[in-house]
């Protein structure tokens, strides 16, 4: 089953298409990030399958179903900064939000304990730091006990262990059959906690893949000498396309396992090999590439 489906969804405010012709589909069970720079798009979907703007174009599900009524019944989100009273407690808060919803009042103090904010349910929320800020919202998404989170940028803005604590609370939340979409303009923070994501810029998604797909990959890096008759001699090992040269060698887009080949190939030939060794592909570089935006980081 599918917790997310959308079909060629689009959205436009009048010239600008925010989003175009977007197909995501989304595995129940799944933690899966949303990642993109400023103005990529990503909250804009996030409103559409919240039923808060309307599509202009295509078709979207969750859990089989289209907008209607009943529709949202177990989906939590947390878009856009939840507003809470400042002066109020993070449990008033809750209780708060816990009435419009219709949610018995017990279920409040279950959900502060996921987020592990029982000890300090007392306590102002203005009081609260940025990253209690961040889980007392998604105590507020978890009322209704959501089979799908939505979450516009939940770890923006956190330090290393307040992102450390959403990924743990999402895990545990995914093990109990919980499906989330995160969104991010930081590929840092979608590689620490989903299990897959999409690439959105300008609207379109120009990837998806699994951390360790994006991961994989690299080139041969050879230093040899003389350079002119290095280059040669590559080019007819393992064809022109796949010679990168630059100013620390060659880049060759060839499998790890050609190394022995291509010493061998290069020696006897009498070019001199200083450098050949394997290296990784730059996760940050393949997203640029992927986006060619440059304020992503
Ligand atoms: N109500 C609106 N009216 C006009 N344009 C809009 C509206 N909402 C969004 N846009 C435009 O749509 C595009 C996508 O914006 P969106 O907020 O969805 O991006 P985003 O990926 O969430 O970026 P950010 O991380 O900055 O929030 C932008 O060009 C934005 O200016």
């Amino acid at each position: 089953m599918n917790a997310i489906e959308t079909t060629g969804l689009t959205k436009r405010y009048g010239e600008i298409v925010a989003v175009e012709n977007l197909n995501l589909t989304v595995p129940a069970g799944e933690i899966y990030g949303f990642l993109g720079p400023n103005g990529a798009g990503k909250t804009t979907t996030l409103r559409m399958l919240l039923g808060l703007t309307r599509p202009s174009a295509g078709s979207l599900r969750l859990f089989g179903r289209s907008p209607g009524s009943g529709y949202l019944d177990r989906v939590g989100a947390l878009i856009e900064g939840p507003a809470f009273y400042p002066y109020l407690s993070g449990r008033a808060n809750l209780r708060v939000l816990a009435g419009h919803a219709g949610v018995p009042r017990a279920r409040v103090d279950e959900v502060l304990e996921i987020v592990e904010l029982t000890d300090r349910a007392k306590d102002a929320y203005r009081t609260y730091s940025l990253g209690m800020k961040q889980r007392l919202g998604l105590a507020a998404a978890l009322l209704k006990q959501p089979r799908l989170l939505l979450l516009d940028e939940p770890t923006n803005g956190l330090d290393p262990a307040g992102i450390a604590d959403i990924r743990i609370l999402l895990r545990n939340l995914t093990a109990d059959g919980v499906t989330v979409l995160l969104s991010s303009h930081l590929l840092a923070e979608v590689s620490q906690i989903c299990d897959r994501f999409g690439v959105l810029s300008h609207g379109i998604l120009v990837a998806e893949t699994t951390i360790a797909d994006f991961r994989a990959g690299g080139v041969l890096h050879v230093a040899a000498e003389p350079e002119a008759e290095a280059k040669a001699r590559l080019i007819e090992l393992v064809g022109e396309k796949a010679v990168h040269a630059n100013e620390s060698g060659f880049d060759l887009d060839v499998e790890p396992g050609a190394a022995s080949r291509i010493n061998t190939g290069l020696v006897t030939a009498g070019v001199a090999v200083s450098e050949l060794r394997w290296r990784e592909s730059d996760l940050e570089q393949n997203f640029l590439e992927l986006t060619g935006d440059d304020h992503v980081r």
